[in-house]
């Protein structure tokens, strides 16, 4: 189970986050929601550790995240594909593969499972693994991005915005990939700020607003809830 209870956080003198309170179960996907600006990303990085919890925690089946060094995050099982992906653009897409493969399983014949896998789940990157990954298509970077951090094997996936900007077909492909993440039983944590994109895939969403928690609806109010869901967004 992955908790967050009371986080305040922010930049420097800037407190962003606001005793936000936050679960993400197992084989559930866990949709975050907010207007611009209301933190989303903040917290995202919070849950890394990439900004400094100045109170709370941030707990993964009892382990405080928020007590580890960034680069021990991963490692305790959270795979993170930033919003933008963050790629190596330079290298290609079996090099940034290997850079995933690096933080994860460390028997060889374990590593070629994994990266097998991964390209089960992306037939079009198997395609494409001499390629430089700045060369890619914005959903086949999307799609590198979260590879990339499925070789960790995490247990929490935290997903920013993953089909900004992307076209349909592209769009369902990621869809398609949470749905199966979700159903081996993965908590996925999504940003998304299209309500028409989760109203069917979310088992819950959490609305935050100005930093702090403003709603959360479980899977059968999320439905009924549309119209109050829409006057949060402001949408
Ligand atoms: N590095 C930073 N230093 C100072 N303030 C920052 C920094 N990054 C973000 N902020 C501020 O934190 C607030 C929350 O930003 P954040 O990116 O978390 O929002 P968001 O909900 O993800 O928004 P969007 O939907 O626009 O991506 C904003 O007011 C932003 O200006």
């Amino acid at each position: 189970m992955f908790q967050i209870e009371g986080l305040t956080a922010g930049y420097g003198q800037a407190t962003i986050l606001r005793e936000v309170s936050l679960q993400a179960a197992p084989g559930e996907i866990t949709v975050l929601m907010g207007r611009n600006g209301a933190g989303k990303t903040t917290l995202m990085k919070a849950i890394m550790g990439l900004v400094r919890a100045e109170a709370g925690q941030v707990r993964l089946d009892g382990t405080d995240l928020a007590a580890l060094p960034p680069h021990q995050v991963p490692g305790h099982g959270v795979g993170y594909v930033p919003q933008g992906r963050r790629l190596f653009s330079e290298l290609t897409v079996a090099q940034n593969i290997e850079i995933g493969l690096g933080a994860g399983p460390k028997e060889a014949s374990k590593r070629r499972e994994t990266r097998d896998e991964m390209l089960e789940l992306f037939p079009r990157l198997g395609e494409r693994m001499g390629q430089r990954a700045g060369t890619l298509s914005g959903g086949e970077q999307q799609m590198l991005a979260t590879a990339r951090a499925l070789c960790l094997r995490p247990k929490l996936l935290l997903l920013d915005e993953p089909t900004e900007g992307l076209q349909p077909s592209m769009i369902e492909a990621i869809r398609q990939v949470m749905v199966q993440m979700r159903d081996r039983g993965l908590a996925v944590l999504l940003v998304e700020q299209r309500i028409d994109a989760v109203l069917e895939l979310a088992d819950r969403i959490s609305v935050i607003e100005m930093g702090r928690n403003a709603e959360d609806f479980t899977k059968p109010e999320i439905a009924p809830g549309e119209a109050r869901l829409r006057a949060h967004l402001g949408v």
